[in-house]
């Protein structure tokens, strides 16, 4: 999909031959009686699962890139791989701007502190002054409109939509080139997703670029104009979303085994 006017300039994210495993220790036989047959011995065996295989594609800025698949195709570990939060098993990942994430999981919130005083932390980690810590965290906090005084309630007392919103608004007032989004938008009401994909519009309008995982089809084919499917942690198919989503919608429909990808 890189078109001949690819310039470096232009390269946002670059993900050349991308494999992650991961490698977790089970118990053997977990049962009581297993343990007791055993007398307490704890055996182990390692599962590998391979979340994400020889993947490589390139994103240029001002792309609002898709990213669809059914459950444990390997998409949030993708989207972690290019956070930086996981490194590559194999492979390599070139990321060309400053990163801002909203994930599903780890969001970077201390459930003690109130959404005030988590929005300060994230603006120290960024180096803001405290002027601008000031100007920006009344920006985040607006933007979030979250009820009464919740802002100054820990975050532990939030609803997971409160949360989200939060999450969200201090993700895209980090000013980023790049913005990865992890189903971040599902937790929020009808009216912030409004809010919420204006938003992200915007900051498509100023040539950064999104990545978005979402089993939003609609979301995607409203927001993207860049499709990746992933099935089984590689590339089924990658181009313009309503062309991805139909082909992947029919997958669901068919069944593997009945789908053939010649006309993809
Ligand atoms: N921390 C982990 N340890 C071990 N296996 C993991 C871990 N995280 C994910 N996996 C496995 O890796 C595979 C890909 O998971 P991943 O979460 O990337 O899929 P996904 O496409 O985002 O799925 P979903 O749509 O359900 O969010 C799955 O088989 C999952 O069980």
């Amino acid at each position: 999909m890189q078109s001949a006017s690819d310039t470096a300039t232009d390269l946002a994210v670059k993900v050349e031959h991308l494999s992650i495993t991961y490698r977790t220790t089970i118990e053997k036989n977990p049962t009581l009686k297993g343990r007791l047959m055993r007398l307490g011995r704890r055996e182990k065996v390692v599962r590998t699962v391979e979340a994400v295989k020889d993947v490589s594609f390139s994103v240029n800025h001002g792309t609002v890139l898709g990213v669809i698949g059914m459950n444990g195709a390997g998409k949030s570990t993708m989207l972690r791989a290019i956070a930086g939060i996981l490194p590559p098993t194999k492979g390599r990942i070139e990321v060309h701007g400053k990163v801002s994430t909203l994930l599903a999981l780890g969001v970077g919130f201390n459930g003690n502190l109130s959404g005030r005083e988590n929005v300060t932390l994230g603006g120290l980690a960024q180096g803001w002054s405290p002027d601008e810590i000031k100007a920006r965290a009344e920006e985040i906090i607006r933007f979030a409109d979250l009820e009464d005084d919740a802002i100054d309630r820990p975050m532990k007392t939030y609803s997971s939509g409160m949360y989200g919103r939060l999450a969200f608004s201090v993700a895209v007032h980090m000013d980023p080139d790049i913005l990865l989004v992890d189903e971040a938008l599902s937790a929020g009401d009808a009216r912030f997703k409004k809010k919420a994909t204006a938003k992200m519009k915007q900051l498509c309008d100023q040539a950064r670029t999104i990545i978005l995982v979402s089993h939003g089809l609609q979301s995607i084919k409203d927001m993207c104009n860049d499709c990746i499917w992933l099935h089984k942690g590689r590339i089924m198919e990658r181009g313009q979303p309503s062309k991805v989503i139909d082909d992947y919608m029919r997958f669901l429909d068919v069944g593997e085994e009945a789908f053939t990808l010649e006309d993809v």
